[in-house]
C-alpha cells in the first residue's frame, strides 16, 4: 500500500538530523537535502536507495547468530532510522517480528541493564514524580500524541517482575502498532512507569539502571498513576493509553478505575480475551458446534485467563442468546490452589473477579473424597470430569498440559481445542508438536509464541500452528478506535474487532488450516480490524468523526503510515 508522499519541512541540521532516528536516512540522503541540511561532509559520496540499506542492514543482521544478538542489531537500527527498521521488519515480517517481540524481548527484558545502550521512550519513575508534568511534555513537544503504551513491568509475558526493564514490552509492542498497525511511530510513546522491583536478583545487581527499591503499593501508588493518567488525559484527551504487563490485581482494578472517562485498553485482559475468541469461533465453525456447547477448562485465572474467560462468556450471551449465569457455568477456572470453587473462596484464595466462576464444592465431593481429602482439585482430575471440549492456557507454567492429560481430553471429545498460550515460548503449557501427536492429528491447536508447523498422520499436510497472540488484534483495535477519536474502547468495538478476525481465518475455508491468518498478514488482517471497530463506534455513536460508515476504509487507508522515505526541505519553523 506504498504511496508517494508530500515533502516536509524540517527545521533539524547537522548532527542533530543524523541522530534522530525520526529524520534520519543516512546513506539515502539527497544531493540537494545534504546541501540544505549542512551533510555532505558528513556522510560518505555514494547515495544508496532504501532498498539498497535494506540489504546491507539484512546481511548485517544474518551476521548475527543468536536471536538476542539480532535483536540488540535491531534495537540499535531503531535508534538510528526508523524507516530504514520498519521497511526491514516489513520485508521480512514473520522472520523478524519473533525476534523484536515475543519470544526474544523476554530475554532482552529480561537483561536490560546489561545490556543498556541508549535510552527511548519516558521514564517516570516514582520517587521523582514531583516533575512528571515537566518531563512529559518535555518528551512529547512538537507530536500529537495518539497512542501511549505504559507497563509497571510486574508481570513480564510470563517472566514476572522485571522493574524498569518494562520500557522494552511498551517500546516492542508500541512497534508492533506501528508495523502492524500502521500507526505513526511519531505518534506514539513507550512509557516505563518504575514504581520499584521486588525482583531480588535486580535488586541485588550493581548494574540494575532502574529504581533500586522494593516495589510501592497501596495509596502512593494509586497517586502516581493516577497523575500519569490524568496527564495524559489533558493533554491528549484522544489518545489511547494501552496498558500491558501489570500485576493482575492492579491491571483489572485500573482498567475498571478509567474506562469509562478515557480511551483505556488492557491488552492482556482485552487483547487476548479477542484474539482468544476469534480462535475459538474459527475453531467451533471446524467443529460444527456452536460457543454455548463448549464446556472451557481455563488452566490460569490471571489477566488472560479472566480476560478470556469473561470476552468468551460475553460473545455466549450475545451470540447464543443464553443468560449470564448459564454461561458461567459452561467455564471451570484453575488456579495455583487447583479448581476455583467455594471451599477455596471461603479460605481466601480465590481473587476478586472470580467469584462469578466458583464452582460448588457438592459437585466434586466424590472426587475429593477419592483423592483422600487433598484439597487441590488439579487438571487432570478436572479433565477426567468435566470432559471439556476447549482446553485453554496462560498459566506460565511450563508442562502443565501433560501427556495424560492431552490423552484424558482426547478420550472424550472428537477434536479437542486446545490452545497453550504462555509465553515465552519455554513456558508453553505443552509443545503442539506433541499435543498433535498425543491425539493423533486430532487436536485443534494455537500457541502464544511461533511454533513450527506440526507433522500430521497418514501423510496428510502439515498442521500449522495458529498463532494466538494479542498482536494480530491489538494493533487493529488501537488503529480503529484512534480513528475513531472515540473517547472509550467499548465491548462492542473489541468485539466486533474479534469478529472480523475471525471472518478471515484460514480454518473457515479448508478445516485443515490454521485457526487464524497467519502473522505475515497481520498487516492487512489488522486493517480490516480497525475498519470493523471504527464502523462499531460510529454505529454506536460514540465516535468523535462524523464519517458515514463507507468512509471508513478510504479514510482509514489515509491515515496508514508507511516506512518510505520523504523529500525533507529545510525550514526553521519545520519540524524538530
Ligand atoms: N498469547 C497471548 O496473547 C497472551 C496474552 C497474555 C498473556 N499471555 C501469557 O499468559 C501467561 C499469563 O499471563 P497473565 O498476564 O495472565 O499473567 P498473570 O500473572 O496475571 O496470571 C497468571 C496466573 O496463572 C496462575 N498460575 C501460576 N502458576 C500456576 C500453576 N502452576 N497452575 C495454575 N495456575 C498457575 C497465577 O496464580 C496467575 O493467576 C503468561 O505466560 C503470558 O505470557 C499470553
Ligand atoms: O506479549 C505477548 O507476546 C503477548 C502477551 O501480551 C503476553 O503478555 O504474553
Ligand atoms: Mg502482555
Amino acid at each position: 500500500m506504498s504511496k508517494a508522499l508530500p515533502s516536509l519541512r524540517v527545521a533539524v541540521r547537522g548532527d542533530a538530523i543524523l541522530t534522530s532516528p525520526r529524520f534520519n536516512k543516512g546513506t539515502a540522503f539527497t544531493v540537494a537535502e545534504r546541501q540544505a541540511f549542512g551533510l555532505t561532509g558528513r556522510l560518505p559520496y555514494r547515495i544508496n536507495t532504501l532498498d539498497e540499506q535494506i540489504d546491507r542492514a539484512w546481511n548485517q543482521l544474518e551476521s548475527r547468530e543468536t536471536p538476542i544478538r539480532q535483536n540488540t542489531f535491531l534495537q540499535s537500527l531503531k535508534d538510528q532510522n526508523w524507516v530504514l527498521y520498519y521497511a526491514l521488519l516489513k520485508k521480512n515480517l514473520r522472520k523478524l517480528v519473533p525476534i523484536i517481540y515475543t519470544p526474544t524481548e523476554a530475554d532482552a527484558i529480561a537483561n536490560y541493564s546489561h545490556l543498556f545502550r541508549r535510552s527511548e521512550g519516558l521514564y517516570l519513575t516514582l520517587p521523582q514524580q514531583d516533575n512528571m508534568e515537566e518531563e512529559f511534555l518535555e518528551q512529547t513537544k512538537g507530536r500529537e500524541i495518539e497512542l501511549i503504551v505504559c507497563s509497571d513491568a510486574e508481570a513480564i509475558l510470563g517472566i514476572g517482575d522485571q522493574g524498569v526493564g518494562g520500557i522494552g514490552i511498551s517500546a516492542a509492542k508500541s512497534v508492533i502498532y506501528t508495523l502492524i498497525g500502521g500507526m505513526n511511530p511519531a505518534k506514539c510513546l513507550a512509557v516505563t512507569l518504575d514504581v520499584g522491583t521486588n525482583n531480588e536478583e535486580l535488586l541485588n545487581d550493581p548494574l540494575y539502571v532502574g529504581w533500586p527499591n522494593k516495589r510501592v503499593r497501596g495509596k502512593d501508588y494509586d497517586a502516581f498513576i493516577d497523575k500519569f493518567v490524568q496527564l495524559v488525559r489533558k493533554h491528549y484527551p484522544h489518545s489511547l493509553l494501552h496498558f500491558e504487563d501489570f500485576g493482575v490485581d492492579n491491571a483489572q482494578r485500573l482498567l475498571a478505575l478509567y474506562r469509562d472517562t478515557h480511551s483505556v485498553f488492557n491488552d492482556d485482559i482485552q487483547g487476548t480475551g479477542a484474539v482468544t475468541l476469534a480462535c475459538i469461533m474459527s475453531a467451533i465453525g471446524v467443529t460444527k458446534s456452536k460457543l454455548s456447547q463448549q464446556r472451557f477448562v481455563i488452566y490460569g485465572a490471571g489477566s488472560a485467563g479472566l480476560g478470556i474467560t469473561k470476552q468468551l462468556r460475553d460473545a455466549m450471551v450475545t451470540t447464543d442468546g443464553i443468560s449470564e449465569e448459564e454461561a458461567n457455568a459452561k467455564f471451570w477456572l484453575l488456579d495455583k490452589f487447583g479448581l476455583i470453587r467455594e471451599a477455596l473462596h471461603a479460605k481466601g484464595k480465590v481473587r476478586e473477579g472470580l467469584k462469578e466462576f466458583l464452582r460448588k464444592d457438592d459437585e466434586w465431593a466424590g472426587v475429593l473424597e477419592e483423592k483422600g481429602g487433598d484439597d487441590n482439585i488439579g487438571l487432570l482430575d478436572v479433565v477426567k470430569k468435566v470432559k471439556p471440549t476447549v482446553l485453554i492456557g496462560c498459566s506460565t507454567h511450563a508442562g502443565a498440559f501433560t501427556k495424560e492429560v492431552i490423552e484424558a481430553m482426547a478420550a472424550e471429545c472428537e477434536r479437542p481445542i486446545i490452545l497453550p498460550l504462555s509465553n515465552p515460548s519455554r513456558l508453553v503449557e505443552v509443545d503442539p508438536k506433541d499435543a498433535n501427536d498425543w491425539t493423533h492429528g486430532k487436536a485443534l491447536l494455537a500457541t502464544g509464541s511461533p511454533f513450527p508447523p506440526a507433522k500430521m498422520p497418514n501423510g496428510k499436510k502439515d498442521y500449522i500452528i495458529a498463532e494466538c497472540n494479542n498482536a494480530l488484534i491489538y494493533p487493529g483495535l488501537g488503529f480503529g478506535s484512534m480513528l475513531a477519536q472515540s473517547r472509550q474502547m467499548s465491548d462492542r468495538m473489541i468485539i466486533a474487532g474479534a469478529q472480523r478476525l475471525a471472518s478471515l481465518s484460514p480454518a473457515l475455508k479448508d478445516p485443515d488450516d490454521a485457526l487464524l491468518p497467519d502473522f505475515g498478514d497481520a498487516p492487512s488482517v489488522n486493517f480490516e480490524v480497525a475498519v470493523a471497530v471504527t464502523e462499531k463506534a460510529i454505529e454506536d455513536e460514540i465516535a468523535g468523526v462524523e464519517w458515514k460508515k463507507e468512509e471508513v476504509r478510504e479514510r482509514a487507508k489515509e491515515r496508514l503510515w508507511d516506512p518510505i522515505y520523504r523529500e525533507f526541505i529545510f525550514d526553521v519553523n519545520g519540524e524538530k
